[in-house]
């Protein structure tokens, strides 16, 4: 593995693609930098040596438009504080401007790009909008595990226009490392736990890691489109219509890999989103028009328990619930507990992703799980066990 440690980077300039794509509150504050901090030993590498760096990195899913809640302008002062230094910030990330901003950096010097996924190129994965990229650097480095799943631009086809600088970041290497120790000697039984609400970018994933777990647990916004596709009633619930035969299959082919899937028996419901909402229990196959479920319920929690003391290898990604608002965290906090104890026990527990990460850290069960890593969609697909597009683009 090619990383930046065999590199000296003095008077070059790095570009480095990082993933920044971390949890905001309404005041698009950082509510928990721990992908910031994670590439703090690559930058510190790279201006040690004495290089400067270029940072660029998406933030949320703005879909080739230019949207201010969307802007890295609203994190180069977390940014800032973590690395230590002054961060420079250019409101572009290809063009005249960010190629001047780039031309001006001295050694020693940081700069962030603009979101890069204000434009529509880069989720296509453009071979000319990476090649702008290139243009700004003498060496390319991969640092996002987070976002190493996507094959975009910045992660899968810039690295060509690099043939004899294109390097892993530190950060990268020891996440790679962990999976690598999960999937080559991971005792079972193996259980994943899938909640939060990325529904249709990680419904595809379930059935591909099948033949390395074997147990499910499906929970958070995740398992309404399962409870409706079994044909229960979910209310207003996060759900997604198109998936419900996706759904359906991904339950058969379990049952085929002899994988036993789990889904929540009954949810903590709200009239709204919103923390002060009017709120019960309830068999979560029956929830009424206009109430939406935002937790697992006591049931649930109990039987989660139950299957995850009997795990030796436990990965998670997704809350299963809310947990933003304190009237629905108590079904992670809950699942936070088992994992805790169960890795107490003596199994190995991963837990990964941007809001998974936050809530472990917040609710302190980053001291009491095995690993903690910097990737959710990356982390499970890393465990179908085939190279993703963004560390094939390195190693080619
Ligand atoms: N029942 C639910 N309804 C709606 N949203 C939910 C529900 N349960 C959990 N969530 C939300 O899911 C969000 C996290 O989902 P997500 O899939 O993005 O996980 P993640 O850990 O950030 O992984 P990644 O890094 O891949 O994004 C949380 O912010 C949480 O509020
Ligand atoms: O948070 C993540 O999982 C990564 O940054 C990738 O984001 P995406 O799911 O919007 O591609």
């Amino acid at each position: 593995m090619k990383t930046i440690n065999d590199f000296n980077f003095k008077d070059k300039k790095a570009l480095v693609r990082v993933d920044f794509n971390v949890p905001q509150d309404d005041q698009l504050k950082v509510t928990d930098n721990t992908r910031i901090v994670a590439v703090k030993p690559t930058i510190d590498k790279i201006l040690k040596d004495g290089g400067s760096v270029i940072l660029m990195a998406h933030l949320g899913r703005p879909k080739g438009e230019v949207k201010d809640e969307f802007s890295l302008k609203n994190i180069v002062g977390e940014v800032s504080n973590v690395l230590g230094q002054e961060v420079k910030f250019v409101e572009e990330c290809v063009g005249e401007k960010a190629v001047q901003a780039a031309s001006e950096l001295m050694p020693g010097e940081i700069l962030l790009l603009e979101n890069l996924r204000f434009h529509n190129e880069e989720e296509k994965g453009d071979e000319g909008f990476a090649e702008q990229l290139s243009k700004l650097a003498d060496a390319y480095v991969n640092d996002a595990f987070g976002t190493a799943h996507r094959a975009h631009a910045s992660t899968a086809v810039i690295a060509k226009f690099f043939p004899s600088t294109k390097f892993f970041g530190l950060l990268m290497a020891k996440e790679l490392q962990a999976i690598d120790r999960v999937l080559k000697s991971g005792e079972r039984p193996v259980t994943a736990i899938l909640g939060g609400s990325k529904v249709s970018t990680k419904i595809t994933i379930i059935e591909n890691i099948l033949p390395a777990v074997d147990n499910l647990i499906i929970g958070g916004g995740m398992a309404f489109t399962f409870i409706k596709a079994l044909g229960g009633k979910i209310g207003n619930s996060l759900v997604e219509e198109d998936k419900l035969p996706l759904a359906l299959e991904i339950l058969g082919k379990a049952k085929q890999h002899n994988v036993k899937v789990y889904l929540p028996s009954d949810a903590i419901i709200a009239e709204s989103f919103s923390n002060d909402a009017d709120r019960k229990e309830i068999d979560i196959y029956t929830i009424p028009e206009g109430w939406m479920g935002l937790d697992a319920g006591p049931k649930s929690r109990d039987q989660f328990n139950d299957i995850l003391l009997n795990s030796r290898t436990i990965l998670w990604n997704g809350p299963i619930g809310v947990f933003e608002m304190s009237n629905f965290a108590a079904g992670t906090i809950a699942l936070g507990d088992s994992i805790a104890e169960a890795t107490r026990q003596g199994a190995f527990s991963l837990v990964g992703g941007g809001d998974s990460v936050a809530f472990v850290k917040q609710f302190g069960y980053d001291e009491k799980v095995s690993y903690v890593s910097t990737g959710g969609g990356a982390m499970l697909e890393s465990l179908e066990g085939l190279e993703l597009p963004g560390v094939a683009a390195i190693n080619k």
